[in-house]
């Protein structure tokens, strides 16, 4: 594609050859190849001005900038805000890939992964090729595509867009992060429907107050067609403000007309009652916990509102299998107790899996858990105090730490675990932490591993080491005599 033609109807001021032909769009200099266009974005931790002189050496065909660079021997696009500008090119140069599918955006602290997976249950059910975008993975139907990000840059997310329509997706189900909203990642979609989880504690670090945490999450419904909304959710309000056109309301609290009713939770499934279109649903998932009716009823309004037929889906919910890492059971191997593997890393995720743990627990629970270092540091002794009220014995360990020191992480979580009259050990190396915990394991107690989850790794220092939790329990559980 031609320049201009990736410029199309912006505003914005080209210096040089405006019809040089464009390969590629690139942000990240280290990957420029000939004939690619650079974007300058302007960073946190770098200015991408500084790369220019390298994407340039690389063969650029051009570079795009706020301010003109006078020392630059190369067409230059001189454009007011990057990252928006970088957003719509995308758009463009990907010839718009989210008009040909059905786009559902998901936003929200907790639930984005598991109600993105619901909905590819239930869109699966009704024959469509589904594409997913977020945490643990991007897939095109059953391929699958690493992913580092939960929603990613905007150039990326426009390329993978138009690999799903070129695939032939009929739908996108993708989580929205806070983060990709304020960095303008997905700029210029025009979701079908986008849908509000809940909103709690995280992420400050990045947002600083919580003000600032609202205004991005509900900046997803200014560019939704419908907004679902949880409003059983105190930020409820808010999303429905910024909501640019119609609004369906669902709750398990309160009479709407999207209520969840005769709610039933096993140790293993949660079931409820809806009623869509004149008939009563019987939900049934396989993910016991309170939070799965919300996940399941912003998945189920969603689906309802883009025409999918009621027994479609029940029926995919019920066949729908485990998320990974969501309040995942692990084969103990005969062992007289459980374990499960959670995602639970802000303080609202942890009650939660807590509590769900204990309405089961025949037992004890015994919850490990770590916070990750570079984040919110704020929710640390928060997590602290729930695992200390909550649970039967905690063993506060690392998660990843990236930059920080695991002892400075720990001994956080311990002042507000300080606060409660909970027992509890610290042990640093995660490994270790889920040794004792089985070695000193009794019959029936409920082994909770939070915050980890689907993951493979943990980063220390910068350095990604193996670390898969289920494969590390298998191991420990060999190890200390529980064979298959
Ligand atoms: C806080 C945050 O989101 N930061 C993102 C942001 O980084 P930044 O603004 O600091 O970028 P920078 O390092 O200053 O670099 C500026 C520019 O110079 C470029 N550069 C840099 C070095 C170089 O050699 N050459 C070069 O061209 C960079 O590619 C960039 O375009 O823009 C970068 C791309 O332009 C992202 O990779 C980066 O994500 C970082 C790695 C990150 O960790 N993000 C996390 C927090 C995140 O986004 N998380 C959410 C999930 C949250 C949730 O679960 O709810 C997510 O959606 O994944
Ligand atoms: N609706 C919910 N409300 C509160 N907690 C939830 C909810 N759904 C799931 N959880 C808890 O949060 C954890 C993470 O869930 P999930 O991965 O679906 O959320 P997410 O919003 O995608 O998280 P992330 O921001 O890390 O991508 C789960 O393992 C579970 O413990
Ligand atoms: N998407 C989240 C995941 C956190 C998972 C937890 N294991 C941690 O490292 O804190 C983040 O990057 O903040
Ligand atoms: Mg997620």
């Amino acid at each position: 594609m031609k320049l201009n033609e990736v410029f199309r109807g912006m505003i914005c001021e080209i210096h040089g050859d405006e019809t040089v032909e464009i390969k590629d769009l690139k942000y990240d200099s280290r990957g420029v190849k000939r004939g690619d266009l650079f974007f300058c974005i302007s960073g946190f931790a770098e200015d991408g001005l500084k790369y220019a002189p390298e994407a340039v050496k690389k063969g650029a065909a051009a570079v795009v900038v706020t301010e003109f660079q006078p020392n630059l021997d190369v067409t230059q696009v001189i454009v007011k805000n990057d990252r928006e500008t970088m957003a719509l090119a995308a758009c463009r140069f990907f010839d718009f890939p989210a008009k040909r599918m059905k786009m559902v955006g998901v936003t929200g602290t907790n639930g984005k992964t598991t109600t993105t997976y619901m909905l590819k249950a239930i869109a699966e059910q009704a024959g469509m090729k589904v594409g997913v975008i977020g945490t643990i993975r991007n897939m095109i139907g059953d391929e699958v595509i690493h992913t580092e990000r939960t929603t990613p840059e905007s150039v990326d997310l426009q390329r993978l867009l138009k690999k799903m329509a070129e695939e032939g997706c009929d739908i996108v189900a993708m989580e929205v992060s806070s983060h990709s909203l304020v960095l303008k990642r997905v700029f210029g979609i025009e979701f079908d429907v986008g849908i509000f989880t809940n909103l709690t504690q995280d992420h400050l670090d990045f947002h600083q107050t919580w003000d600032n945490y609202i205004a991005a999450k509900s900046m997803l419904f200014e560019q939704s067609r419908i907004s679902v909304i949880n409003i059983d959710d105190d930020s409820a309000a808010n999303m429905m403000a910024a909501a640019r056109s119609e609004i369906i309301k669902y709750s398990v609290m309160q009479p709407v007309q999207y209520a969840a009713k005769e709610i039933e939770i096993t140790h293993e499934s949660t079931q409820f009652d809806i009623d869509l279109n004149g008939h009563t649903l019987h939900v049934e998932i396989g993910i016991p916990g309170y939070f799965t009716v919300y996940n399941a009823m912003g998945a189920i309004v969603a689906a309802n509102a883009l025409g999918i037929d009621s027994y479609c889906i029940e029926q995919g919910l019920k066949a729908m299998p485990p998320v990974a890492g969501r309040f995942e059971p692990l084969d103990t191997h005969g062992g007289s107790f459980s374990i499960i593997l959670d995602y639970a890393h802000t303080p609202d995720s942890l009650k939660n899996a807590i509590a769900t743990a204990k309405k089961f627990a025949p037992g004890r629970v015994v919850t490990i858990f770590g916070c990750g270092g570079n984040r919110d540091a704020t929710k640390r002794a928060v997590m602290g105090k729930i695992a200390g009220e909550m649970s039967d014995f905690t063993i506060i360990t690392s998660d990843n730490p990236r930059y920080e020191e695991p002892v400075a992480i720990i001994a956080q979580i311990e002042e507000g675990m300080r606060q409660t009259s909970g027992e509890y050990v610290c042990i640093v190396n995660r490994r270790d932490a889920i040794e004792h915990a089985i070695r000193t394991a009794k019959k029936d107690d409920v082994i909770l591993l939070a915050g980890k989850g689907h993951e493979d790794y943990q980063e220390i220092k910068g350095e990604k080491h193996d670390f898969d939790e289920k494969v590390v329990v298998e191991e420990l559980l060999n190890k200390l005599g529980y064979h298959k």
